[in-house]
């Protein structure tokens, strides 16, 4: 068997059925839609495994999973040297966001990174602290700033609501997913103009770890050739 990891709920889990579903393989729920198990119609040999998205990299690199379906972002942020662990198989043209960094609008001088640098340095000599950026995506900031020549900066966890941090002033910048801008705009937070960390959209990652028996390789040609991959 192959087996599917697949968003277990929202969004991601009915556009991840429809995508399949108009290529011709049926991915549903069985039982009860609280239960965690799924069917597969349409091509034989796939176990449909009903997982959290940011679980979904994990189970793929520890080869429990042999296909996945998330967001490009938390393979990014979850797995050390991705491209080493996953193939990306399909970008699946939905379940878009971008990941940014943001600061406060009222900072009039910070446009770009090398402003928020410059910021930065300025905010540690005057407070005696570095400048706070709060999110949950702590490897993806680290290697952006890190490339970008930013230093002066602490990160701080976020695991929801962060946009609110700056305004509970446990935070001065923010990184976070954004769509439609509306929760930054909402908290008073401008998108840094070269501050785009990362495009995401919804992606079918395989495996590349685990040992694949014949019949898996059988099962995936049957798959790749139905999904016209
Ligand atoms: N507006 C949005 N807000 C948050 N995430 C979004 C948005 N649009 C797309 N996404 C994507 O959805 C994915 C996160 O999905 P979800 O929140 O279901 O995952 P999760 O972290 O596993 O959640 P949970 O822990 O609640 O199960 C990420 O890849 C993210 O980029
Ligand atoms: O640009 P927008 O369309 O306003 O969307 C962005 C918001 O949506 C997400 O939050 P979500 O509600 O998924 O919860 P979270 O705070 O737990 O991530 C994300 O973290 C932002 O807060």
């Amino acid at each position: 068997m192959l087996k599917l990891g697949v968003p277990s709920k929202g969004r991601l889990m009915d556009k991840t059925f429809q995508w399949f579903g108009s290529r011709g393989i049926a991915l549903r729920k069985s039982g009860s839609e609280r239960e965690y198990a799924g069917e597969v119609e349409g091509v034989d040999g796939v176990e449909l495994v009903l997982l959290s998205a940011g679980e979904i990299p994990r189970e793929l690199a520890a080869g429990r999973i042999q296909l996945g379906v998330t967001g490009s972002d938390l393979v990014r942020e979850k797995l050390v040297n991705w491209e080493n662990v996953v193939r990306e198989m399909a970008p699946m043209g939905f379940g878009g966001a971008d990941l940014i960094i943001a600061v406060p609008q009222a900072w009039v001088d910070v446009d770009t990174l090398d402003d928020l640098d410059a910021a930065a340095a300025a905010f540690r000599a005057r407070h005696g602290h570095r400048l706070r950026i709060a999110t949950k995506y702590h490897r993806l900031v680290r290697d952006f700033l890190r490339q970008a020549g930013v230093a002066d900066y602490a990160l701080v966890d976020s695991q929801g609501a962060t946009e609110g941090t700056v305004k509970n002033e446990t935070a001065e910048a923010i990184a976070d997913i954004t769509s439609t801008g509306e929760t930054l705009r909402a908290n008073g937070l401008k998108v840094l103009s070269d501050g785009l960390i990362h495009a995401s959209q919804a992606t079918l990652f395989r495996t590349s770890r685990a040992e694949w028996t014949g019949e898996q390789r059988q099962i995936w040609k049957a798959l790749e050739r139905q999904l016209g991959l």
